[in-house]
């Protein structure tokens, strides 16, 4: 456990970077700072291994008062990951993973060992190993960040816009791998983001940071998105936030339909159909490959398969609502396709049934936490 208690922090000109910080990280939690430029939140991750001092107020990492710690003691148990990941230019990647053990005292070879175990848990190919940082891709010299603030397994992790830098495909891998890092490895994550999406995509706790380093909300993800607790909050959470906080409810709870077929070789037996039915067409394994209704039918007759209309997005029961209505919205019959984890057809669903879902979940306050949260982001 993480606490703040009443932590201001002044710098030397007068300006206040924090203040009057309360605020408790439990052990095992992703708490993400978010806010926008300037309002104390790296400042408030810095004071937890000490790069920078409180001017009032108390720390406490685990009951200890940090004001009591040597802060190299401090930070041999927490990793640093920051922003363009910080590595040594002239250092090979195993090496640059290597780091923190080496100034532990660990022996070089089983430092190396443990890099090179690291950089197997974060998906680091290994023969990226004797590489030198200017060898990989901005995605991948982040991974060797975040494989070195892990390799000496610390139980804390603070990590400082780590992923700003980098492309939005890579940073959806990255976002994606640290929720799979994190699962695995329960590690106490404080993680500095101005993006929004960003937060609510990886905090189970959101600690929303205002002008003049005032924290506005401490919530989890989804309370930040559907009850901000103030204008600050709310602008910054920005539009479309009912829709985002679809992604925190299970889709599993909505009946999924059985729909007409037609196996993509009976296509040219099948009757006329009318303009408004929709049959899905699917192949031998029962995976969908479109939609047909009686004005493609034509088309099809002539051109064959790729003139069915598409499926829309395909979704699967483990995913949650806000895909499962993308599922309805994305579909030419306005029903959603529901597949297995083989991609067989399971059925369809219709809009009416996910909002029922969403009232009866709300009603029952049931809230999951999402599969995969990756749909909370726009
Ligand atoms: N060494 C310093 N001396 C004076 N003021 C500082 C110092 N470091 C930070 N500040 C100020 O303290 C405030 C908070 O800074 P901080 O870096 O914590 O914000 P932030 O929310 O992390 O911003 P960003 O997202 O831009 O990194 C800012 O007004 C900043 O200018």
């Amino acid at each position: 456990m993480i606490t703040f208690d009443g932590v201001t922090k002044r710098f030397p000109d007068g300006t206040i970077g924090v203040d009057d910080l309360s605020l408790e990280i439990a052990e095992g939690s992703f708490t993400v700072f978010v806010g926008p430029s300037g309002c104390g939140k790296t400042t408030s991750m810095r004071m937890i291994n000490r790069m920078i001092d409180p001017t009032e107020g108390t720390i406490t990492v685990g009951g200890r008062d940090i004001s009591t710690v040597k802060p190299t003691e401090l930070r041999l148990g927490i990793g640093y990951v920051i922003q363009n990941a910080g590595l040594m230019p002239h250092r090979t990647v195993v090496d640059n993973v290597a780091t923190v053990q080496v100034l532990r005292g660990v022996g070089r070879r089983k430092a190396r060992i443990d890099a090179l175990e690291a950089m197997e848990r974060v998906g680091l190919d290994l023969r990226m190993a004797t590489r030198y940082p200017a060898q990989l891709s901005g995605g991948q010299q982040q991974r060797v960040g975040v494989a070195r603030a892990l390799a000496a397994d610390p139980p804390i992790l603070l990590m400082d816009e780590p992923f700003s830098a980098v492309d939005p495909v890579v940073r959806d891998d990255l976002q994606r791998e640290m929720l799979r890092l994190q699962a695995e490895l329960a590690k106490t994550i404080v993680f500095v983001t101005h993006d929004i999406d960003e937060a609510v995509r990886l905090g189970d706790q959101v600690a929303v940071f205002g002008t003049g380093g005032v924290l506005q909300q401490v919530d989890s993800a989804e309370n930040v998105l559907t009850q901000p607790v103030n204008s600050f909050v709310t602008n910054l959470v920005g539009r479309d936030r009912g829709y985002r906080s679809l992604s925190f409810h299970a889709a599993s709870t909505v009946p999924v339909r059985e729909v007409e077929t037609v196996g993509v070789d009976a296509l040219a037996s099948l009757p006329q159909l009318s303009p408004s039915t929709w049959v899905l067409v699917v192949d031998e394994a029962r995976r969908p490959v479109g939609w047909l209704n009686g004005t493609r039918q034509q088309l099809v007759a002539s051109r064959g398969p790729e003139a069915l209309a598409g499926l829309g997005t395909l979704t699967t029961p483990s995913r949650t609502l806000r895909q499962l209505l993308d599922a309805v919205l994305s579909s030419p019959s306005e029903r959603g396709v529901v597949i297995d984890d083989d991609g067989a057809l399971l059925g369809v669903v219709d809009a009416p049934e996910v909002l029922a879902a969403l009232a009866a979940q709300r009603r029952d306050g049931v809230t999951d936490a999402p599969v995969d949260a990756a749909d909370a982001v726009s």
